[in-house]
């Protein structure tokens, strides 16, 4: 492989959150947080992890950014055995913002683009929904917006549909982390027909009302019955946030991913909701959590390379100026 050891590839991934209650293992949207990636062939493989969120990831070949790049590689023939890989991320680590399909995402179109973009869009979104198991996150943060997708054990296919520009997003990112595979283990092998009907009738609505901006839609469609209900004694308070976040100005209101993140969706054209903020932080609290609250956007983009075009800024400028 010729590959010039000089060049590098930045790019900047958003977060996501999976499931939007009924939608699980199929509905994603891109969230306004971010993680950045640089990779560039190297005489010796190196890590340059900043910021918190990088704490505990490890520095050798087990990373998972550079075990994702081998794959890319190995897939389009290549050979690039040492890496120089660097990373920030504002995406809090196993908490249900989608940290895991960011690192990935990141890792095939940085490596992707290293060896020319040989491989497409298609091909990086089934590499990605392989290694993450299902296409919701890795969807929502390779394609941005929002992604109704589906995944039959080789290919995935979605659809992507465009954000309401009312859309405000609210994250509860509780002080404790919740692996996917541990919010996994608790759910049944089985669930009835009548939970499954409840379950596909409100996806289905529900991806219909955000292809039309039908907001006043959501509160009823956002409802889940298999997959929360057996997650809520994960995370203390979530149940009464679920059943009661309309109340307090929500649109509507989900775990996020696996959690224990909580996500409630609202209406910017009726404020930014301080109550349900408060609301969210009051319930956590008296169930003896403490969480932190983000007010985020859709993200719209997915994925995009950040050294090309505008901005030439280096690495470290873009964590120390974003
Ligand atoms: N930048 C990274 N580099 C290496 N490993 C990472 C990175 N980001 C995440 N991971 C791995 O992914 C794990 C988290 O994945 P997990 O699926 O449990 O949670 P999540 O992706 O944050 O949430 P969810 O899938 O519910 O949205 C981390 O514990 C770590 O092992
Ligand atoms: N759809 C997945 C998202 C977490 O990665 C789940 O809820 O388990």
């Amino acid at each position: 492989m010729s590959c010039s050891q000089s060049n590098s590839v930045r790019v900047r991934i958003p977060a996501s959150t999976a499931n939007l209650g009924p939608g699980f293992d199929t509905l994603g949207m891109a969230l306004s947080l971010y993680a950045w990636i640089e990779m560039k062939a190297a005489d010796q493989t190196t890590f340059h992890l900043y910021g918190d969120e990088m704490k505990g990831i490890p520095v050798d070949k087990s990373n998972l950014i550079y075990q994702v790049a081998q794959s890319v590689f190995k897939e389009a023939g290549v050979a690039i055995p040492e890496l120089e890989i660097s990373m920030y991320s504002d995406i809090p680590l196993t908490r249900g913002l989608g940290s895991s399909a960011s690192a990935i995402v990141g890792a095939l179109v940085a490596a992707n683009e290293l060896i020319g973009a040989r491989l497409t869009s298609s091909k990086l979104f089934d590499m990605a929904t392989a290694l993450e198991k299902h296409p919701d996150n890795v969807g929502a943060s390779l394609f941005g917006g929002i992604i109704a997708a589906s995944w039959d054990g080789e290919h995935a296919d979605y659809i992507r549909i465009e954000p309401s520009s009312d859309l405000g997003v609210l994250v509860a990112i509780p002080d404790f982390q919740l692996s996917t595979s541990k919010a996994r283990d608790v759910l049944p092998e089985q669930v009835s027909l009548t939970d499954a009907v409840y379950n596909i009738s409100r996806s289905s609505l529900l991806t219909a009302a955000f292809a039309a901006g039908r907001l006043d839609l959501i509160s009823a469609a956002m409802r889940d019955r298999i997959h929360q209900p057996y997650r809520a004694s994960l995370i203390p308070g979530m149940s009464r946030i679920l059943n009661e976040a309309s109340d307090h100005g929500a649109l509507g209101a989900a775990l996020s991913g696996a959690g224990p993140t909580l996500l409630a969706l609202i209406d910017k054209r009726a404020g930014m909701g301080q109550e349900l903020e408060e609301f969210l932080l009051r319930t956590l609290n008296e169930h003896g959590i403490t969480a932190k609250t983000l007010w985020l956007e859709p993200s719209r983009e997915g994925v995009i390379r950040m050294d090309k075009g505008t901005d030439q800024r280096s690495f470290l400028d873009i964590i120390k100026g974003d």
